[in-house]
C-alpha cells in the first residue's frame, strides 16, 4: 500500500517535501513519456522484422525481451535518485531509458547497471561520491513519497539502506505472491546479487533474510550483465510447485523470460515421482556414493573381453580378443556407455572389413597358386552378396589382386547395414534403457552388494526391499538422472548434439524438455534440502558450475544428514565454492524471532540467528486446547486474524497428522500445511498448531523453526494437550 511522503532529513519541511514530490513527479512523467516512445519504436521495428536467419531471429528475441521488460515496468519506472558530490543527478528505475539524443545521459539508469550500485551500497562512511540518496515511492504513474538519506554523516547510520522505504515495503499486506525488491535491496543483499558468477556461491541466511529475493534479483542481474548467459538460460530450482507458484511473478515482473523453473523431482523430462518412501531409504538413496556405485554398475554392463565372432554372407569371422580389446581401449575416453558402444561398434565394423578383405586376399593368393575350385567358391560367395560392386564375375585367372578402394567403401557400407552383424553387436553390447537398468539394480540386493561398496548388507537389503512396479520415488529421480547420464542417449548423435538445434535463442520449453540441457546459470533455493545425489543433478545441468545456492541449513527437513554447507556441497562443487551470509531478517518481527532461540538450539544450529528489523503490532500469543477442541480453537484464531489483516493472508502450520482435520474447519483461501511445505512461504499472520507435535516429527526442531518464522505481523501457537 503506498505510503504518504515521509519528511526525512533534507526534506524536513512540508514545503521541501512538496517541492521534492513535484520534482520527482516531473521526472516520472518524462520517464513514462519516454517509455511510450521507446515502446512505439520497438513495435514498429518488430512489425518490420523478418526472421530470415539465426541472427535475425536472435535480434527479434532480444527486441521482444526488451518490449516485455518495458511493458512490465509500470511499477517503479523510477524508484531512486543519486545526487553526486559533483552536482550530477542520476535517476534509477526498473529498466533503463535513453536520453533524448545519443549524446545525452540516460533518462533512467537500469538498477542493474554498474553506475547504479552506490544506490545499494553507499554509506556515510563510504559515500562513493554520492551526496544524497533518495528513494522515490510511486503508484503507477504517480509519485506518492520520497525518503532522503544524506550521506554526509549528518544522519546516524542504521545499517539499513533507505530505511523508510524499506520499512514501508515490509509493512505492506502479503498477497500470497512474492513481489520484487529492486528499490530497497540492502547492501549485503546487493553484494550477493552482483557477485562473480564464475565461482559457485552458497548463501546462508536465517528465515526472512531475503534469500529468495536475492536469488531472483541475481538472476535478473546476471541476465542483464552477462548476455551470453541468456543464450543458455537460467534454471531456478525450488522445493515445491507451491513455492514456484509463490515466486512465479518476480522474474517476469523484472522482465526476465530466459528462465526455467522446476523442482528436483520434475527435472528429468517424462519422469514424475508417484511413490512415497521411508526417510531411511530416502537417506540411503540420496548419498553421493551412488555416483561411483552407478559407474561401477555401468562398467559391468559392458561386454567381457574376448574374441568376437561375426558372420557375413554365411562366412564366419572371429575377431581376435587383442584387436577387440584395442578397439575398446581406443573408446575408453568416450563420455557414456552408448557413446563408447557406438565408437567400438564402428571400430568392429572396420575390423570385420579388414577380416573380409584379408580372407579374400588370401583366397586370391591361393587362387593364383592354381586352386581353381577355391576361385569358384569365392565367386559363388560374392555372387551371394547383394553388393554388385564386389561381384567381379571373375573365374580363375582374371581376378588379379586385393580389393580396390571403391570395393572397400562398398564393403564398409554393406557391413554397416548388415542386419546379422547388427544383431550380433546388439547382443554383444546392447543398448540399455536407464529406467529398466535402475529398476533392475535397485531391486537386486546382490547387484547392490557388488557395486554399492558403501552400503552395508543390511542397507542394500533395505533398498532392494522397496516395492517394484509402483513408480518412482523422489530419491529415485537423481539416480535415474545419473544413470541416464552415464549411459548416454541410445540414439545420441555424438558430441555437439546438444547444440545442433540451438541457434543462440533460448527457448524455455526446448531447454526444459531436454535432460542434458546445459544452462548458463543455476539458482537453487532452499538448497539445504538437497541430497548429495540432487547436488550432482544440479551440477550436471551447469557443467561450468555457475551456481548460486541459497538456503538455511537450520531449516533442513529432508532425510539427508548434512548439517553444514561443506558437507552438503563439496562432493558436487569441490572446494572452489564461496560462502556469503545474510544477517538481517526482513520478514519475522523481533518478538517472534526471540521465541526461536531455544528451538534453534534444539535443532543443533551453528549459526547466529538473524537480526530482525521490524517489530510486531501484536505480541505473539498462545491458546490451549485438547484433542477434541483444537480444530475449533484454530478456526477461531484464524477468524480473528482474518479480520485484523483484511486484504492480507493468514496461514496455518500443523503436524502432518492433523492436517486432514484442519481442512474441514478452515475457510477457503486459508492454507494449512506441514512445516516442510511451508518452507519459503509467508503470511501476514500464522497459526502454529501443536508445536510439540511438529517438534516430534523427523527433524522436527528444524520444522518448528520454519513454522514459527512464517509471519510478517502476528504469530499464534495452539498447544494441544490434556486440559
Ligand atoms: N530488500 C528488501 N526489500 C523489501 N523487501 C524485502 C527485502 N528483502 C527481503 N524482503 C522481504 O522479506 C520477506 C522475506 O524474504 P525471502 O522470502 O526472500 O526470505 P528468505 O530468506 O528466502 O526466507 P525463508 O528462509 O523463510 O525462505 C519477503 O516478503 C521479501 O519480499
Amino acid at each position: 500500500m503506498p505510503q504518504p511522503a515521509t519528511p526525512h532529513a533534507t526534506t524536513d519541511t512540508p514545503a521541501a517535501v512538496g517541492s521534492a514530490l513535484a520534482e520527482e513527479q516531473a521526472a516520472l512523467d518524462a520517464a513514462w513519456s519516454r517509455r511510450a516512445t521507446v515502446l512505439d519504436d520497438l513495435e514498429a521495428t518488430l512489425a518490420a522484422a523478418r526472421p530470415e536467419d539465426a541472427a535475425a531471429r536472435a535480434r527479434i528475441v532480444r527486441l521482444r525481451g526488451r518490449r516485455a521488460e518495458l511493458r512490465q515496468a509500470d511499477h517503479g519506472l523510477v524508484f531512486g535518485r543519486l545526487d553526486g558530490d559533483d552536482g550530477s543527478v542520476r535517476r534509477l528505475g526498473r529498466v533503463g531509458l535513453p536520453g533524448a539524443t545519443e549524446d545525452d545521459e540516460p533518462l533512467v539508469v537500469d538498477w542493474r547497471a554498474a553506475v547504479a550500485r552506490p544506490f545499494y551500497t553507499a554509506t556515510p562512511v563510504d559515500p562513493q561520491g554520492v551526496r544524497r540518496r533518495r528513494h522515490v515511492r510511486t503508484s503507477g504513474p504517480e509519485v506518492v513519497g520520497v525518503d532522503d538519506e544524506p550521506l554526509d554523516g549528518s544522519l546516524d547510520d542504521s545499517g539499513l539502506v533507505g530505511e523508510g522505504a524499506l520499512l514501508a515495503a515490509l509493512d505492506e499486506r502479503r498477497t500470497g505472491r512474492m513481489g520484487t525488491a529492486v528499490a530497497t535491496l540492502q547492501r549485503e543483499q546487493d553484494d550477493v546479487v552482483r557477485a562473480d558468477a564464475r565461482t559457485p556461491l552458497v548463501v546462508q541466511g536465517g528465515p526472512g533474510t531475503g534469500k529468495t529475493v536475492v536469488a531472483l534479483h541475481r538472476v535478473a542481474y546476471l541476465l542483464f550483465a552477462l548476455p551470453h548467459l541468456a543464450e543458455r538460460g537460467v534454471l531456478v530450482l525450488g522445493p515445491s510447485t507451491r513455492f514456484l507458484d509463490y515466486i512465479a511473478q518476480v522474474l517476469p515482473a523484472l522482465g526476465e523470460t530466459a528462465v526455467v523453473s522446476s523442482t528436483c523431482d520434475t527435472l528429468v523430462p517424462g519422469v514424475r515421482p508417484t511413490r512415497a518412501e521411508g526417510r531411511d531409504v530416502a537417506e540411503l538413496k540420496g548419498r553421493s556414493s551412488w555416483l561411483p556405485t552407478l559407474r561401477r554398475f555401468v562398467a559391468s554392463l559392458e561386454p567381457d573381453d574376448g574374441p568376437l565372432a561375426l558372420a557375413l554372407d554365411g562366412e564366419e569371422y572371429t575377431l581376435p580378443a587383442a584387436r577387440v580389446a584395442a578397439a575398446r581401449r581406443a573408446a575408453a575416453g568416450a563420455g557414456s556407455y552408448h557413446q563408447a558402444r557406438d565408437r567400438v561398434t564402428d571400430r568392429v565394423h572396420e575390423l570385420l572389413v579388414d577380416a573380409v578383405a584379408d580372407r579374400q586376399a588370401e583366397l586370391l593368393a591361393r587362387a593364383e597358386e592354381g586352386f581353381e575350385d577355391v576361385l569358384g567358391q569365392l565367386d559363388a560367395r560374392l555372387a551371394a552378396s547383394d553388393d554388385r560392386a564386389l561381384h567381379t564375375g571373375a573365374t580363375g585367372s582374371d581376378v588379379d589382386g586385393v580389393l580396390s578402394e571403391a570395393d572397400l567403401d562398398a564393403l564398409r557400407e554393406r557391413v554397416a547395414a548388415d542386419r546379422q552383424v547388427a544383431a550380433t553387436l546388439d547382443a554383444w553390447w546392447p543398448r540399455r534403457d536407464a529406467a529398466t537398468e535402475l529398476a533392475r539394480l535397485l531391486h537386486d540386493a546382490d547387484l547392490l552388494a557388488d557395486h554399492g561398496h558403501d552400503l552395508t548388507a543390511a542397507e542394500a537389503a533395505r533398498v532392494a526391499a522397496e516395492p517394484t512396479g509402483e513408480g518412482w520415488s523422489s530419491s529415485d529421480v537423481p539416480l535415474l538422472d545419473a544413470l541416464a547420464d552415464l549411459l548416454g542417449d541410445p540414439e545420441e548423435a555424438g558430441p555437439g548434439a546438444d547444440d545442433a538445434d540451438h541457434d543462440g535463442v533460448f527457448v524455455a520449453g526446448r531447454a526444459a524438455a531436454r535432460r542434458d540441457w546445459a544452462y548458463g546459470h543455476v539458482v537453487v533455493d532452499e538448497a539445504q534440502e538437497l541430497s548429495g545425489m540432487q547436488w550432482h543433478m544440479v551440477v550436471r545441468r551447469c557443467p561450468t558450475r555457475s551456481v548460486t545456492a541459497v538456503g538455511d541449513i537450520d531449516q533442513a527437513s529432508s532425510a539427508h544428514r548434512q548439517t553444514d554447507w561443506g558437507e552438503a556441497v563439496s562432493d558436487a562443487l569441490g572446494d572452489r565454492w564461496r560462502r556469503a551470509d545474510l544477517t538481517i531478517c526482513y520478514r519475522t518481527p523481533r518478538e517472534v524471532m526471540e521465541l526461536t532461540g531455544p528451538v534453534l538450539r534444539r535443532a543443533g544450529s551453528r549459526n547466529d540467528p538473524p537480526r530482525a528489523v521490524r517489530s510486531a503490532p501484536v505480541a505473539p500469543w498462545w491458546a490451549e486446547a485438547d484433542d477434541a477442541t483444537w480444530p475449533g480453537v484454530v478456526a477461531d484464531a484464524v477468524a480473528g486474524m482474518a479480520g485484523r489483516y483484511e486484504g492480507g493472508t493468514v496461514g496455518v502450520v500443523a503436524p502432518a497428522a492433523r492436517l486432514g482435520a484442519l481442512r474441514d474447519v478452515l475457510p477457503d483461501g486459508v492454507p494449512a500445511m506441514s512445516a516442510t511445505d511451508a518452507k519459503g512461504l509467508e503470511w501476514d499472520a500464522a497459526v502454529v498448531v501443536d508445536p510439540d507435535g511438529i517438534a516430534a516429527e523427523p527433524r522436527g526442531w528444524n520444522g518448528l523453526y520454519v513454522a514459527l518464522t512464517r509471519c510478517t505481523q502476528e504469530l499464534a501457537q495452539v498447544a494441544v494437550g490434556t486440559l
